[in-house]
């Protein structure tokens, strides 16, 4: 049966990334198209802002990375379970797509290499601010083996996919040691090794990709 949904970007993780770890984890038949610029060209007028990415549903096309992203961890059950869980699923996913909107997107674009360290600098106070958040007060949930397995709740969520997303960003953007927020660190190596993302991760690894 051929999917039910397209998701179009670039050959990047950028705006489009978080979807597809969602679709990936949620084990959602997906088309991740990823279009070259010659591509691009043709298929810029098609789509609603003339930007990617975009998503293809059975209900037309759809973009806004943040809505597109919110939608499918709403619909393939990403949210956790009670009220206090979507609460908390959202803070993370939204801060998430502030790192990456604020800090990830245009560090990577700076090229004059005075003002990408001072980029640099002011990144890493605010992804600071924000990783220590979520160290102490969003990762308080040890599994049954004392391991620090999800971000909230006793299951996965879109948070633990924000997390890995920004994180992966930060450590090749910033050189970010991510080993000085341990109990995030047990998350992403638990959500790392879920069937669906697992085998995505190792199949990315052969793909050219920019942050
Ligand atoms: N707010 C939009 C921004 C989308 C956006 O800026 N997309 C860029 C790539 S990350 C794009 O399509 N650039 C190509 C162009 O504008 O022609 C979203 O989050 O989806």
């Amino acid at each position: 049966m051929p999917a039910k949904y397209r998701l179009t970007y670039f050959p990047a993780k950028g705006r489009g990334e978080m979807t597809r770890l969602i679709f990936h984890a949620a084990r959602v038949p997906f088309v991740d198209r990823r279009l070259t610029s010659e591509e691009w060209k043709d298929f810029k007028p098609k789509t609603p802002m003339g930007m990617l990415p975009v998503l293809e549903t059975p209900d037309g096309m759809f973009c806004e990375s943040g809505a597109i992203a919110r939608w499918a961890a709403r619909k393939f059950g990403l949210y956790g379970k009670t009220d206090s869980d979507e609460l908390m699923v959202e803070a993370i996913v939204t801060q998430g797509q502030e790192l990456r909107e604020k800090q990830i997107i245009p560090l990577m674009f700076e090229k004059d290499p005075e003002t990408k360290e001072e980029k640099k600098k002011k990144a890493l106070e605010e992804v600071e601010k924000v990783l220590n958040w979520w160290e102490k007060n969003v990762v308080q949930t040890p599994s049954t083996e004392k391991t620090y397995s999800y971000t909230v709740g006793h299951q996965l969520t879109a948070g633990d996919l924000a997390l890995l997303d920004v994180s992966e960003n930060l450590q090749r953007l910033i050189q970010l040691d991510m080993s000085r927020w341990p109990r995030l660190m047990a998350v992403i190596n638990t959500v790392s090794a879920l069937p669906g993302l697992k085998e995505y991760l190792a199949e990315r690894e052969k793909m050219t990709f920019v942050v």
